[in-house]
């Protein structure tokens, strides 16, 4: 039994969040066994990774360590065995984030980071990537009216606008895994976008 991956992108504020919960329960309304995880984190090791990388300074090789070193035991201890189970397993970022945020806004060479890819994922790959779409100015007024900034969420909007064209180069290079989400609509557009995108990929759910 091979279950679903399904992972959810995009730069901070832009919406991710708020949306999964709600295609968790358009999956499991339709009987779906349905997984929520997220990343960095996932597992007790990698959330013990997540707290170090949000919050201490380091280098941006080392950041991308910690991040695919979380990815790693997050793929073998929880991933791969939710597939197996034939779960429908929601994640809040995955891989194409560390293409966005390492890659686009850290400035890494793609090289490393496909390398790094290869050899974690070992072929573990979302079969959908929603990935939310907002420009880094109308996300960075979401997240200042909803919490306190990481690390990561204090870097300048010109960061975030890297990040940002890393996403849409890597949904460009993916079209048909990764589908792009006009973000900058009310909750209850975008949700009416998200389960479109839903009934059109999944008719016979
Ligand atoms: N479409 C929207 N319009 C206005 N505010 C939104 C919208 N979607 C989410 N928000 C708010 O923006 C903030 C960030 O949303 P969140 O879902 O946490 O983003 P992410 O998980 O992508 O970082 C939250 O306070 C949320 O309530
Ligand atoms: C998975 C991943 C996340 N990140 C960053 C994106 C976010 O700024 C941060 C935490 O992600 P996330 O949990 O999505 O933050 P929030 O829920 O506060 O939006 O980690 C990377 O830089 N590289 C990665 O590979």
């Amino acid at each position: 039994m091979t279950g679903r991956f399904i992972s959810f992108e995009g730069i901070d504020g832009a919406g991710k969040s708020t949306h999964i919960q709600a295609v968790a329960d358009w999956f499991r309304a339709r009987g779906a066994d349905v997984q929520l995880s997220r990343e960095p984190g996932g597992t007790p090791l990698a959330e013990a990774l997540r707290d170090l990388v949000l919050r201490e300074a380091m280098g941006s090789l080392t950041e991308v360590l910690l991040m695919f070193a979380g990815r790693r035991d997050h793929v073998e201890t929880v991933i791969k065995p939710a597939l197996a189970a034939g779960k429908t397993l929601l994640c809040d970022r995955f891989t194409d984030a560390s293409f966005a945020y390492q890659g686009g806004g850290r400035g890494l060479p793609l090289a490393v980071l496909d390398t790094l890819a290869d050899w974690v994922q070992e072929g573990t790959e979302p079969e959908l990537t929603l990935w939310f779409d907002l420009p880094a100015e109308q996300a960075a007024a979401r997240r200042a009216s909803a919490r306190e900034a990481d690390r990561i969420e204090q870097l300048d909007l010109d960061f975030f606008e890297r990040v940002r064209a890393a996403y849409a180069a890597r949904a460009a290079q993916a079209p048909g895994r990764i589908v792009r989400i006009d973000a900058s609509g009310t909750v209850a557009e975008v949700g009416a976008a998200v389960l479109n995108v839903l009934q059109a990929r999944y008719p016979a759910c």
